[in-house]
């Protein structure tokens, strides 16, 4: 027993150190550290951090990507955890290569040439688009968007709803999958998208008209891919108003626009997200970048 408690707190202390040392100044960042601590920390049987070595080999953080571990670790959680067990369910649900790649990319209908926009019916399972949902819950927070002064993120009008993302720490195999999914569908690398996000918009939130282009930043989104979670709303289309076009997506289907064409920024590609005027929209947003992105520098 006392030994048992020893272990469990020699664990989440490595857990801790080890989270400490990512979630912290950019300069500060040791990912290689890290990874031998949560694999410390998971020898020791911590839960949380057999997860994290899952996510660090799905990705291929600080080792080489090995979807097999990821899978093992996560298979290891989920003989005590619900959750966990249902996404691995979820996972062995879909038809994937022994790297964790979807076998067949989804099929683009494109609804306008300008600028670029596809439409793609049942993207994701309905199970899919649930556990999303309730994966990002706990991390749902006011959004904010990039202050294009001082490049920070700062809370403004122009975007009410709540986000979340899925981050170096919270991007599990599951989302790793999926984010692998969305890159066949588009023919990108995953390595070009940002991080997956969750946004919610309740009564009366709204994406005002935007572009999602980063100015003066030579590895722009070239793409905005977006993924309908939850479809009991009304309102809340996601408008290009130049183009005259409105989109509406059931639960399950997917969207994907470019904002750019060729090297520069597509004016035509203004969007909004209409105010919703009943229920809630959840949608799943990743921006896609022309190359190789990491908010990360040094990862
Ligand atoms: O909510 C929408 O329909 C649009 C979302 C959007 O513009 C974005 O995520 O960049
Ligand atoms: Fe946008």
């Amino acid at each position: 027993m006392i030994a048992d408690s020893r272990s469990a707190n020699l664990g989440a202390a490595l857990f801790n150190r080890a989270y400490d040392l990512i979630d912290c100044a950019p300069a500060q960042r040791d990912f290689k550290r890290a990874r031998e601590l949560f694999s410390q920390a998971a020898a020791a049987g911590n839960l949380d951090a057999v997860r994290m070595v899952g996510n660090f080999a799905a990705r291929g953080i600080a080792q080489r990507r090995d979807w097999t571990a990821a899978l093992a670790s996560y298979r290891h959680v989920a003989t005590v955890d619900a959750q966990t067990e249902r996404t691995i369910k979820l996972i062995d649900s879909m038809v994937l290569t022994s790297d964790g790649n979807p076998v067949t990319a989804a099929q683009l209908e494109q609804i306008s040439a300008k600028p670029r926009i596809a439409r793609i019916a049942q993207f994701l399972t309905a199970d899919e688009c649930d556990m999303l949902i309730s994966l990002s819950a706990p991390m749902s927070r006011p959004a904010q968007v990039v202050d294009p002064y001082s490049g920070r993120l700062i809370h403004d009008p122009v975007r009410k709803a709540h986000s979340a993302f899925f981050g170096i720490l919270s991007e599990s195999p599951f989302v790793h999958a999926i984010n692998r999914r969305i890159a066949l569908a588009s023919s990108t690398d995953v390595d070009q998208g940002e991080p997956l996000q969750i946004l919610r918009y309740r009564v009366g939130d709204e994406y005002r008209p935007h572009v999602d282009n980063v100015a003066g930043d030579d590895n722009d989104r070239l793409i905005t891919f977006l993924i309908c979670l939850d479809d009991r709303f009304s309102g809340g289309e996601t408008e290009f108003p130049l183009a005259g076009v409105k989109v509406r997506l059931e639960k399950g289907a997917a969207m994907m626009f470019y904002n750019c064409q060729g090297n520069q920024p597509d004016p035509l590609a203004v969007h909004a997200g209409l105010p919703v005027t009943k229920g809630e929209k959840i949608i799943a947003s990743r921006w896609i970048r022309k190359r190789r992105f990491s908010p990360w520098p040094d990862q």
